[in-house]
């Protein structure tokens, strides 16, 4: 984007379109005022960030605790090589204040669920966009919401899918209502170069190996600094000299190409991170690594000792043992050769497909290795098939439209339509034979207004579910929720489970604990337990330190209630049932 062109624009003209649109101009007077948090600048938040700049909203807290890698460049558009190391919501204030002179935003570089943020800074906005890419996160932004009745607008986007919620608890279905489906965590990419945790990190390294070596390789790959070991310029290296045509047999190549590729990542790299561990005194490691001339009797004979079908076969075994390090080596090696073949043949990149049987072998061998420096159980190709098959790549086009959907929905809702009114929007695969959602049909203009275009982006197609808000099952976070106002350093446990929820709520509590599993009340042991009674009687709910974050209060008659301590300065004790979804 070229900053110079766009700093003057001026948002009167964005006004006008936003009056002419929603055919009302309190709707200017609501985008002028309103604060709204960002929660989470990465692929989505920098779409939402410009489409809210872009749109006039002047308020913006952003809130992110990471900073920008190499890998967030390709579709992370606010961000630039040279900012990579920098924090990313400083870097993306910086970058849209330039562009919009007119923005004020504010930053807080910070774990969104670090008490720098209690409960009266989430209500001090109009609306809160969590744009975050874990499960943990979201459930507690959901939470907060929930309390501080704040409007949310959840959003998450994986390959060609994507959705935007909108929530307002007790009166929408809020994050935890609809059960997720198991999330593969973000990996973070130091993770995958440097230090793997689990054998689906090594799985991740190993397919990004093979694009490096044979495929098209994407500046989000985080080998991509490793270029010198991409087959095509191996090819060049070892077949032309000073212009002269081959100075090489194919055999001589294909041994010269594996051996450099082997030495480089499997045993130079490898070596590296065995004399590492020696420093810290870790534990021992069951690595082989082959010497030099292991290596060469290895290249001469694979070609006899393992065949395509026998590894097909083996494939398809899921109780196959997994390869030990000498075998992972030997398949690793004959599956080079094999694939150094595929590419002199086909003379194109090759692409990764994990139900093809050599592919497969060499991101197990190479994964089997890889797990085997870290101390990692490997897996054996069977389920390495599995995994290599979920691993979904985040694409820019998703996270646009993602990032427009979410700002269109806020300001539908800022020009007076109800959050549950509000559809749910899902990004689906068109090519799906069936709508996963049953409720799931495709925009037209007809179905809202103003009406809006229907994104067509390759394989996507935005649909609008309503939501069926008969069908909602009790939901633990959405349900019961007590907010509990005090001043934490004056108010005991005890004074906030007798007077409190005892007298006020006529409630007769069996537990209340936080959710890290501290219980700081328990009706039986506080019978029992003279010194935990003491406990209560004089610790202040500060000294405990559990004010504000989320509670779970259980009942004796087994009702299970959410709770959040608020504190406020000279109020005695105060505790207020937000609403009960489904009450009315
Ligand atoms: N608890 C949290 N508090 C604040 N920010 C968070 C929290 N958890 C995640 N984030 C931020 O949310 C953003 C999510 O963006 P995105 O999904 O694009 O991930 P990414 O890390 O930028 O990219 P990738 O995962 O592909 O490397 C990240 O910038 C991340 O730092
Ligand atoms: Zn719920």
């Amino acid at each position: 984007m070229d900053d110079e062109c766009h700093s003057h624009a001026d948002p009167s003209n964005i006004y006008k379109g936003a009056e002419h649109c929603f055919s009302s101009c309190q709707i200017v007077e609501k985008i002028r005022h309103s604060k709204i948090l960002l929660i989470g600048v990465g692929g989505v938040g920098c779409e939402v960030l410009k489409n809210l700049v872009f749109s006039g909203f002047v308020n913006i807290h952003l809130v992110d605790l990471d900073t920008i890698s190499v890998s967030n460049l390709n579709r992370q558009f606010l961000f630039r090589s040279e900012d990579v190391g920098k924090w990313k919501a400083v870097v993306a204030k910086d970058r849209i204040t330039k562009l919009c002179p007119w923005s004020q935003i504010t930053v807080s570089v910070e774990n969104i669920r670090s008490k720098e943020f209690p409960l009266e800074f989430f209500k001090q906005f109009a609306a809160v966009i969590c744009a975050l890419d874990n499960h943990k996160a979201r459930l507690y932004v959901n939470e907060v919401c929930a309390f501080a009745q704040v409007p949310l607008f959840e959003t998450g986007s994986t390959g060609y899918q994507g959705q935007v919620t909108p929530i307002l608890a007790g009166s929408t279905e809020c994050y935890n209502c609809e059960p997720k489906p198991q999330q593969t965590e973000h990996i973070a990419v130091c993770t995958i170069r440097h230090r793997p945790e689990s054998v689906e990190h090594c799985i991740v390294w190993a397919m990004y190996l093979f694009d490096v070596l044979f495929g098209n390789l994407e500046d989000s790959n985080p080998l991509s600094d490793e270029k010198e070991y991409k087959v095509s310029h191996l090819a060049r290296e070892w077949t032309f000299e000073d212009g002269a045509r081959k100075t090489s047999t194919e055999q001589e190549w294909e041994n010269m190409t594996c051996e450099r590729v082997v030495n480089k990542f499997f045993i130079e790299d490898l070596q590296f991170v065995e004399s590492l561990k020696k420093d810290t005194l870790s534990s021992l490691s069951i690595l082989n690594i082959p010497t030099q001339e292991q290596l060469r009797r290895y290249l001469l004979n694979v070609d006899t000792k393992y065949s395509v079908e026998d590894l097909k076969l083996e494939e398809q075994n899921p109780h196959q043992l997994v390869w030990t390090c000498d075998k992972a080596y030997e398949v690793l090696i004959f599956c080079l050769k094999q694939l150094l073949r595929r590419w002199k043949e086909s003379k194109s990149a090759l692409t990764f497909d994990e139900n093809d049987t050599i592919s497969l072998a060499f991101v197990t061998a190479a994964s089997t290795v890889r797990a085997s420096a870290f101390d990692i159980v490997a897996k054996n190709s069977f389920d390495v098939r599995g995994i290599a098959g979920r691993i979904i790549p985040a694409l820019s086009i998703t996270n646009a439209v993602i990032g427009d959907i979410v700002v269109f929905q806020l300001l539908r809702f800022l020009s007076g339509t109800c959050m549950k009114d509000l559809c749910n929007a899902r990004l689906s695969q068109v090519s799906r034979p069936r709508p996963r959602y049953l409720d799931e049909v495709i925009i037209t203009p007809e179905f809202i207004r103003p009406p809006v275009a229907e994104y067509v982006c390759r394989l996507s197609l935005v649909c609008l579910s309503e939501r069926l808000f008969g069908k909602i099952l009790r939901c633990i976070i959405c349900h019961q929720l007590l907010l509990v106002t005090c001043d934490a350093r004056n108010v005991t446990v005890r004074q906030f489970i007798e007077d409190g929820l005892k007298k006020q709520m006529n409630m007769e509590p069996f537990s209340v604990a936080t959710d890290v599993g501290y219980i700081i009340y328990d009706s039986e042991q506080d019978c029992e337990v003279p010194v935990e009674a003491q406990r209560i009687d004089k610790s202040t709910i500060a000294q405990l330190q559990v004010e504000e974050q989320p509670l779970s209060i259980l009942d004796e008659s087994g009702v299970y209630y959410r709770g959040w301590i608020r504190h406020q300065c000279d109020v005695s004790l105060s505790i207020e049932r937000i609403f009960s979804f489904g009450d009315d």
